[in-house]
């Protein structure tokens, strides 16, 4: 399990990182979110061992995070560190290399991973002349061919086409069924909500919301939708229930948003169906991307690259 506690860092007058804590567990794949400059990258290399923190603690089973737990992570950093000018398949097998393994095995785990990645046809190719796209496949390449027990991977989808995104997250969610705990960051919020286990939302340094996205999703206030006739006239004032949005849809249609305050579901749906038919009642389930908003917003200041 990897434990980060209570991290600080600052650059100079620039506070990036405020008393960071989360905790990945093994199998996990934890998606990493927050604005730019919340400090993500910061609280990844710190992670890694290749930045120092000013206080606080990461600890990777139990152990301090030096040279031997470091070969255990795989890492895409988010500046990418290819050697342009070297050709993928030597790049790979030198890379495993330096990570100690012989290069019979350095030549079959690149040669395995290429191949799942979609990118064996470029083996002989330098990796500039590679598209972006294709050198990110490479760059995860890079960060598996040690055979990593944890991957702390920063922004690997950003840029990448669909089909790319299906093929890296499917050699991810192979390495989770393994057992490796995989750590991302990623703007890219419908993916992460597609893929993680759970969620960890950064804003101005520190953890401000982590769990599954039902975890995220729960809240004292649920609400729901309800779509009838346009025409429907239920008023729910004599409930008390609030009715904050709601819209025609087409000219047939009546889509509200109801927040119950205190009735159940159950009331509000009788109290519409009294009335007439009722097309659509359903929990609210809102998206990370709303969650994410209504985290950040409420924030004490907007995320800024000067703190
Ligand atoms: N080497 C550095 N020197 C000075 N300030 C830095 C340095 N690296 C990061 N910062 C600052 O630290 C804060 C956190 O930056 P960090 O790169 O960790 O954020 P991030 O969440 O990864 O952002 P993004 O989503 O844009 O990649 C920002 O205010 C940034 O400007």
């Amino acid at each position: 399990m990897l434990v980060i506690e209570d991290l600080y860092k600052s650059y100079g007058t620039v506070k990036a990182l405020d008393g960071m804590s989360f905790q990945v567990h093994p199998g996990e794949m934890f998606g990493f979110v927050g604005s730019n400059g919340a400090g993500k990258t910061t609280a990844m290399r710190i992670i890694l061992g290749v930045l120092a923190s000013d206080s606080g603690s990461v600890t990777w089973n139990d152990r301090k995070v030096d040279f031997a737990t470091r070969k255990e992570i795989g890492y895409m950093p988010e500046e990418r560190g290819l050697y342009p000018r070297m050709k993928v398949g030597e790049q790979l097998i030198y890379l495993a290399q330096l990570h100690g393994d012989p290069v019979d095995k350095a030549t079959s785990d690149m040669e395995y991973w290429t191949e799942k990645l979609g990118i064996a046809h470029r083996r002989d190719d330098l990796v500039q002349t590679l598209s972006l796209g294709n050198q990110q496949r490479v760059q995860l390449a890079a960060a598996l061919v040690s055979e990593p027990k944890l991957m702390v991977l920063d922004e690997p989808f950003s840029g990448l086409d669909p089909v790319a995104v299906d093929v890296m997250s499917e050699v991810l969610r192979e390495k989770t069924r393994e057992g490796v705990p995989v750590i991302f960051s990623s703007h890219q919020l419908d993916l992460v909500e597609r893929l993680c286990d759970r969620v960890g939302i950064v804003s101005q340094g520190a953890m401000v919301s982590v769990g599954t996205i039902d975890e995220l999703r729960h809240t004292d206030t649920p609400e729901y939708i309800l779509v009838t006739h346009a025409d429907s006239r239920t008023s729910f004032d004599h409930l008390g229930v609030k009715v904050p949005e709601q819209r025609i849809e087409g000219d047939r249609m009546k889509r509200r948003i109801v927040t119950p305050e205190g009735f159940d579901g159950q009331s509000i749906l009788r109290t519409a169906l009294a009335d007439g038919p009722v097309y659509e009642f359903s929990p609210r389930r809102p998206h990370l991307e709303e969650l994410f908003r209504d985290v950040v917003s409420t924030a004490p200041d907007a995320e800024k690259d000067n703190r």
